[in-house]
């Protein structure tokens, strides 16, 4: 779906060749690609195989019949056809075009759009896929509202990660304050992705709605995988990557449910287990200190394993880790420092 909203986002010459037809109400029909299937259900028409334009699309609408585009767009191939579909695939449509078009869709696989010369819409019809494109200013409303709404749950996800780095450091973190973080994460990344769909179909209309949701959420997902393994039962990279696409696939209510995600991060018995106190690895906080090598952050986590192991940790055992000398040692001792005394800070805010 999102490719095809991209197809014919605003500021493309498709759209711009779509918006004319529907303002001359002419109607239009279109077929984008010519396959062997599309072959065998055109009927009639001229063969045109000239450069694809907004104006002549919009000309050639006036005209009765399917036009057909080649696949990339680039060309207009046939104008004035008939396209016969199968009449025994089922569609839902009333009016002979629109039908036309679902069935050529679903029959071909090919992007069909037909535009209404009555009622001021353009529908994509791709496989079983049928989707009216909505007017730019009511997207653009909604993704305004659908901004706000993140801007908000995205403070209070701010929050409850610096709550609990700071009950990192004091070894009070349960399972229930992971689950509770992770849940938070999972709807800001909900909110995320119909943002982006607005964004596709709002194409350079979109660009400030772009740079808003980059400036707000761009690092959350890189902070959510180093959560996950941060607290993850058994760490390695196919396991979390596993944990993110199940919460994807989790319904809205069962993200609320603190035993769904505690069993997604490999702790079965929740009613036990909820409270149970948990440590960090420390991926998030390793990484958190500037120029230090994704290699060394794996070997730290190897020899210490917990995040409050680390904090004793002397400049001497840092010292001895693979890829660590004195001055470095040093670094991560003092880096490790300065975060627990900033977290702890912004906690109080
Ligand atoms: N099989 C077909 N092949 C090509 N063009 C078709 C086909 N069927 C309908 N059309 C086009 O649709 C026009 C008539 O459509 P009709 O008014 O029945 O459609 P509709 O779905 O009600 O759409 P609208 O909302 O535009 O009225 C025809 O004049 C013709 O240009």
């Amino acid at each position: 779906m999102s490719q095809l909203l991209q197809l014919v986002s605003p500021g493309t010459p498709f759209r711009d060749g779509l918006e004319n037809v529907l303002r001359a109400k002419t109607g239009g029909l279109i077929v984008v690609g010519y396959s062997p299937e599309v072959m065998e259900i055109v009927d009639g028409g001229f063969s045109i195989n000239c450069d694809f334009s907004p104006n002549y699309l919009y000309e050639l609408a006036k005209m009765d019949g399917a036009i057909i585009l080649s696949e990339d767009l680039k060309r207009i191939l046939y104008a004035n056809t008939q396209l016969i579909p199968d009449s025994s695939i089922s569609s839902s449509e009333t009016g002979i075009r629109h039908r036309t078009a679902e069935r050529v869709a679903k029959q071909t696989s090919k992007l069909v759009v037909s535009i209404s010369q009555r009622r001021n819409v353009i529908t994509l019809y791709q496989g079983n896929l049928r989707y009216a494109l909505k007017d730019i200013g009511v997207i653009l409303t909604k993704a305004n509202q659908a901004i706000q709404t993140l801007e908000k749950y995205k403070s209070v996800l701010d929050q409850d990660m610096t709550n609990l780095g700071a009950s990192e450091f004091e070894e009070l973190v349960t399972l229930h304050d992971v689950t509770s973080v992770i849940q938070r994460i999972e709807m800001v990344l909900r909110i995320k992705a119909e943002i982006n769909r607005y964004i596709n179909e709002l194409g350079n209309e979109g660009r400030l709605i772009s740079m808003q949701l980059e400036e707000l959420v761009g690092n959350t997902e890189r902070e959510a995988y180093l959560l996950v393994k941060d607290y993850i039962k058994e760490c390695n990279e196919e396991k979390v990557r596993d944990v993110f696409a199940q919460l994807k696939r989790l319904a809205s209510d069962e993200i609320l449910d603190h035993a769904q995600i505690s069993r997604l991060l490999g702790y079965p018995h929740i009613s036990a287990g909820a409270e149970e106190i948990v440590s960090p690895r420390g991926y998030r906080v390793l990484n958190k200190i500037p120029r230090l090598p994704s290699i060394i952050i794996n070997n730290l986590i190897e020899r210490f394993r917990q995040l409050p192991h680390l904090m004793m940790a002397t400049i001497d055992e840092l010292d001895e880790v693979d890829g660590i000398g004195e001055v470095r040692a040093r670094t991560i001792k003092e880096g490790l420092k300065r975060i627990q005394d900033q977290v702890l800070i912004d906690r109080h805010i």
